[in-house]
């Protein structure tokens, strides 16, 4: 156990472990209902899109993959940590599914952790990437105080959207995927950025307080997204040789009700409008996930390569990141970055394009919950 007031040789100090927060997803049929009910309780969720969402899960068996490529993910950080002399247990827990984020911060707790830095396996800002999870560990850290347990300290470490170990590995992968386009029409072919649909509100008002794109239409949560699909497009125009291929950024996996305005257009439709103005074929970049969980088997996969299939459109899908060996760098040195500005060192803040590195501490006012104000760790 390491003492919070000694610099740990191996960097890591104020923190004693690293603490990867994720969404989590059903293992098995029976799970199915419980999972969503845990995700989507007081949020009006249309019951029609509940039922459809639940197909997406039977249809691969109850079990959505993201469990298995979390687990990969905590391996694969161990090992980095371990062959890069960083001395610092890394430990896993969800905020919707096994294993739950309450039982992680008690196992912390019990092996004398006290002060833990957070990777949350989202890697931009808004309400459902950022200030959920830290209203989930608020909620976790009032359990464990109710329970008379040591008190723990939680930092986030910041978005990492921009951070070239995240960067890097999906222009690679956009490469790959044109690379498995028939030879004719891979010089024409367009890419097509995805993330996460958000209602319109909530992206306007995602990101900081002072952030220039708050208040703009699509807010900080589209700036960083077109950030991302700017610096991809402009590094596989420079490996492909093809200077103008068209991109877009657009949207997936929607599920509020008709009347509310969501962040468009969705995929299907933009294949659509792609195929009528004459696109040979299309590349799916899902920028806005860090792992092939539910959202890109299914919402792309399947529905986005059935739509393609009938407008007999040829598409790809890139890769995400997964537990590329950059990404896993990327969550060391983010650790170590955030490790030495906690003890009033000065460090380098890696970050690619325009926007610089994202903010540490958020700010209360950070991308609101649109509901009711709640509390939140991991703020000031
Ligand atoms: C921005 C964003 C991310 C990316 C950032 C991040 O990764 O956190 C993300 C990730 C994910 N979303 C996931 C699953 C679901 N999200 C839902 C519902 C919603 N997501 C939203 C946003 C996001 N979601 C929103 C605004 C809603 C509406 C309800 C609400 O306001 O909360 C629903 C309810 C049913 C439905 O889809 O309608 C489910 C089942 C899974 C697990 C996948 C798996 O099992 O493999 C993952 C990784
Ligand atoms: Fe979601």
């Amino acid at each position: 156990m390491s003492d919070a007031r000694k610099p740990s040789p191996s960097g890591a100090a104020p923190y004693d472990a690293l603490l990867l927060l994720s969404f989590g997803g059903p293992e098995a049929p029976e799970d199915v209902v419980p999972f969503l009910e845990n995700v989507t309780r007081g949020r009006g969720i249309p019951k029609e899109r509940l039922k459809e969402v639940g197909k997406h899960y039977f249809m691969f068996g109850g079990v959505s993959p993201i469990n298995e490529q979390n687990r990969e993910l905590l391996a694969a950080l161990r090992k980095d940590f371990a062959e890069h002399g960083l001395d610092l247990p890394v430990y896993w827990g969800n905020r919707n599914w096994a294993p739950y984020l309450v039982d992680t911060l008690r196992e912390l707790a019990a092996d004398g952790h006290r002060r833990i830095a957070v990777l949350a396996t989202s890697a931009y800002a808004g309400y459902s990437g950022c200030r959920q999870y830290r209203e989930n560990l608020a909620d976790a850290l009032a359990v464990l105080a109710e329970e008379g347990r040591p008190a723990l300290t939680v930092d986030k470490l910041r978005h990492f959207y921009n951070h070239p170990g995240f960067v890097e590995p999906m222009i690679d992968a956009t490469v790959t995927a044109l690379a498995e386009l028939p030879e004719a029409v891979r010089p024409g072919a367009r890419l097509a950025f995805t993330t996460h649909s958000i209602p319109d509100a909530m992206a306007e008002t995602s990101g900081a307080p002072d952030d220039p794109a708050r208040g703009t239409p699509g807010g900080a949560y589209v700036a960083q997204h077109l950030e991302v699909a700017r610096l991809i497009a402009a590094a596989v125009a420079e490996r492909t040789g093809v200077a103008d291929r068209p991109w877009e950024l657009v949207f997936q996996s929607r599920s509020g009700a008709p009347h509310i305005p969501w962040l468009e257009p969705d995929i299907c439709d933009h294949l659509e409008a792609q195929h009528a103005d004459g696109a040979p074929a299309v590349v799916m970049v899902p920028i806005g996930f860090v792992s092939d969980h539910m959202e890109v088997k299914y919402d792309l996969d399947t529905e986005a390569v059935a739509k393609a299939a009938e407008l007999n459109l040829p598409v790809a899908r890139a890769a995400t990141v997964g537990a590329d060996p950059r990404f896993t760098a990327a969550v060391r040195e983010l650790v170590l970055e955030r490790a030495a500005t906690e003890r009033g060192e000065s460090v380098t803040r890696c970050a690619l394009g325009a926007l610089g590195p994202s903010h540490d501490v958020c700010a209360v006012a950070c991308c609101p919950n649109p509901r009711a104000p709640r509390p939140a760790a991991a703020e000031r």
